[in-house]
């Protein structure tokens, strides 16, 4: 589903080159789930970017569906992100001129996959069907954190790639979404890679990675 090959990666920075991701080797398969952890900074984000084809690496290869990102053009590369991908990053990313239920249905339209039943199934079990009028200033930052995790689903992409996707919810809420996030992955057979701080957000899903020094490894909680 999913493959990097011996990705580097750096940032020009005043004080040089800040090599983030140093050969990083990670595979996932269809349906898979999996939770990267790391300290602040250690470049998860910048994996999740790379991953999503938003930003290329220095050396190394990106692999989606068996295809190398790098072989396609941008064009193509967007093409396959609306259709095959579900992003849910920490900033939003809501189109704030339209309602909660249209957010959802964009996503799904630009997919080519629009599905009303399925988009009124994820306002209901992500609680806002009450709010689907709403625009997204008129929810809270939990509410739109959900709607964002329910937009990324609204075309049901073949793989998830989600920032800290319960980072602005309580401990409960949290658990709660997280629980509904994964339900809805597995039913979907839709694979997961999700970054987190947090070994209890991770515990629940099939395997664990952490960043460290620009590597991955196998991590236990
Ligand atoms: N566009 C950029 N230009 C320069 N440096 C950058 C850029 N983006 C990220 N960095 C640096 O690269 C490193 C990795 O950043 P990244 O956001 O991937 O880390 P992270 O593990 O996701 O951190 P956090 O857990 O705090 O979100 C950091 O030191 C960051 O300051």
């Amino acid at each position: 589903m999913l493959e990097l090959r011996r990705i580097r990666k750096s940032y020009p920075t005043p004080q040089g080159l800040l090599p983030v991701l140093q050969g990083v080797d990670l595979r996932l398969a269809a349906g898979e789930s999996l939770a990267l952890m790391g300290e602040s900074g250690s470049g998860k984000s910048t994996l999740l970017h790379l991953a999503a084809g938003l930003d290329t690496p220095d050396d190394g290869e990106v692999r989606l569906d068996d295809q190398p990102l790098s072989a396609l053009d941008e064009p193509a590369r967007a093409r396959l992100r609306r259709e095959r991908l579900g992003l849910v990053f920490q900033q939003y990313h809501l189109v704030p001129s339209l309602t909660a239920a249209d957010n959802l249905r964009l996503q799904a339209r630009l997919a080519g996959r629009e599905d009303a039943a399925w988009s009124r199934e994820l306002l209901e079990r992500l609680g806002l069907a009450g709010m689907a009028g709403r625009y997204p200033e008129q929810l809270s930052g939990g509410q739109q954190q959900r709607l964002a995790i329910g937009r990324a689903l609204a075309a049901r992409p073949a793989l998830l790639l989600a920032d800290e996707p319960t980072g602005n919810l309580d401990e409960n809420s949290a658990d709660e979404v997280l629980a509904l996030l994964l339900a809805l992955v597995r039913d979907r057979g839709c694979a997961l890679l999700m970054v987190t701080h947090s070994p209890r957000v991770a515990a629940p899903l099939d395997r664990c990675l952490r960043l460290r020094h620009g590597r991955i490894a196998e991590a236990s909680l």
